[in-house]
């Protein structure tokens, strides 16, 4: 560790408090010659992205999450509208919604947000609420899976009674998403056995013409937000996504653009004070540009305890590819996972300072402890004097130990800050996928476990059919419907745990019988 090479290669924007040390990534300059063209490639691919080229060619559109902070730069007055409407349109829906202008049936105002989405549809506004949103006007519930139990647990906090005092926002981009019907299916079973009506609570953000909109119409919604298709899910946290609840939640949406938008104009430059391109290109030395380390999320500040799962979908679903440009098969990604500091040294670090050395780690430093005075825990020291004590020790540790780790560091978690930290990472994935070579916008793989699912709904409902009460084995089934007798007997063990189907156990799966 020295303190010249700290010195001299760390990155600041002092006008926001922010900066990034990667002097433990042990950097070179042969390594910065090496990758000169890639990296001016890079600029120039960014400069095209943000001109409104088709950056994601496999599915033919544009790239433009970096526009929602500065409609300004998008290219046409007609993308400029669509990102200024909305959100002037769900500024002032949240501003009638507080003060009662937009009510429940039952009068009074709205008190709580019960959000139904999935991936990207709900992780930016979980991160939004856990980073910025604590007490914030409207408490939010989240509805982010298609788990029944998970359901009946979000319902049950929120209450019959509160029901009626509770906004439904539903978000999905491609309106299509089975979890997220699922989830907004069973919360319209709940309105209705409550006696009230689903659409005059209910708000929908998706894609229009989507079947959600589509349904939204129908059920009589009370409004309905566009989302465009050249914005990707994991980078909607800035769109109507993120926005219409955090403005709901009464955050300073403002703000959290403001802090992307100032994030974007310092990454945008060129030259080697471009933070975004640093770590790019640390992450793509420290992995050899194919993702042979891991990444370990480690933000020293509990309200950044799910930035790490938010990185997960931003960084794995955008660089975790098969193919590069040229239709090359080269399985790229980068493994994101991790917790907060210090909380996670009692669990896993162990492992970091003397296991497998297959990750680099990156430190969220977030400087200011809490706002007001401090008592000292010990004498001389404060909690916060802890934590920055253990997050500097750790670094220290694992790099004694030849593990390399970076340092960003703010001041504080604020609506602008968070905005600065997305944006950061953002412009990050699309400077290393061009370093790579390749499309970080789409997700073909997604694709291939929804149509198994399917298959397997359908094969489910093909086994319910030929069940009898006379008792039948898994073999005999998967003849009758001429299928692969684990897959029926996958449906059948369903079946008998969710109170179907009778189960009597044999010595192995296939003496099993089932029976009605
Ligand atoms: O907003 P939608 O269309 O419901 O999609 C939800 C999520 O599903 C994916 O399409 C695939 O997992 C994500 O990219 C997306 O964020």
């Amino acid at each position: 560790m020295s303190w010249s090479t700290y010195a001299s290669s760390l990155i600041r924007y002092p006008q926001f408090g922010f900066s990034l040390d990667t002097s433990l990534m042990d950097l070179d300059e042969a390594f910065f010659a090496k990758m000169a063209p890639k990296v001016e490639k890079a600029f120039a691919d960014i400069a095209a992205l943000e001109s409104g080229a088709i950056a994601n060619p496999d599915e033919g559109r544009m790239v433009g999450h970096y526009w929602l902070r500065n409609a300004a730069l998008a290219p046409s007055q007609e993308l400029r509208d669509s990102i200024t409407k909305p959100l002037a349109d769900l500024k002032a829906f949240a501003e009638k919604v507080h003060t009662g202008q937009v009510k429940p049936l039952s009068g009074g105002v709205f008190q709580r947000i019960l959000l139904i989405g999935i991936g990207g549809s709900a992780l930016g506004p979980q991160l939004v609420t856990e980073a910025i949103g604590h007490g914030a006007r409207m408490p939010i519930h989240f509805f982010d899976n298609t788990d029944p139990a998970g359901i009946d647990r979000v319902l049950s906090d929120i209450g019959a009674a509160g029901l009626a005092k509770t906004l439904v926002v539903v978000i999905s981009k491609s309106g299509g998403t089975p979890e997220t019907r699922n989830g907004m299916i069973e919360a319209k079973a709940a309105y209705d056995a409550a006696g009230l009506h689903f659409g005059k609570h209910a708000v929908a953000v998706t894609g229009t013409g989507s079947k959600l909109d589509q349904y939204a119409e129908k059920e009589g919604f009370l409004v309905r937000f566009p989302m465009e298709d050249w914005v990707g899910g994991r980078t909607s946290v800035m769109s109507t996504v993120g926005l219409v609840p955090a403005a709901l939640q009464g955050i300073d949406i403002d703000a959290f653009l403001a802090g992307a938008a100032a994030m974007d104009a310092e990454t945008r430059k060129t030259g080697d004070g471009n933070a975004a391109m640093r770590l790019a290109l640390a992450w793509h030395a420290s992995g050899n540009g194919k993702g042979e380390k891991d990444m370990v999320v480690l933000p020293y500040k509990d309200s950044l305890v799910l930035f790490s799962k938010y990185l997960q979908q931003l960084v794995m679903e955008s660089l975790g590819k098969e193919h590069d440009l040229d239709g090359a098969v080269v399985n790229q990604g980068i493994a994101v996972y991790g917790n907060k500091g210090s909380t996670d040294q009692h669990a896993y670090v162990q492992q970091l300072r003397d296991g497998v050395a297959n990750f680099f780690a990156t430190f969220i430093e977030v400087r200011k402890g809490r706002h007001g005075d401090s008592i000292e825990v010990e004498p001389g020291n404060s909690s916060a004097d802890y934590l920055q004590g253990f997050l500097r020790g750790t670094r220290k540790a694992l790099y004694d130990s030849g593990r390399k780790s970076i340092t960003i560091s703010i001041p504080e978690v604020t609506p602008f800050q968070l905005g600065v930290l997305i944006a950061l990472f953002e412009r990050t994935v699309s400077f290393y996928a061009s370093l790579v070579n390749i499309n970080a916008y789409h997700q073909p793989g997604v694709e291939a476990g929804k149509k198994a699912a399917a298959v397997f709904l359908d094969l489910l409902g093909a086994v319910r059919s030929r069940l009898v009460s006379e008792a039948k084995t898994a073999d005999q089934i998967a003849f009758e419907v001429d299928a692969d007798p684990e897959d029926v007997y996958h449906c059948l063990t369903h079946l008998s745990a969710n109170g179907e189907v009778q189960i009597s156990i044999g010595t192995t799966p296939k003496e099993d019988n089932f029976s009605l």
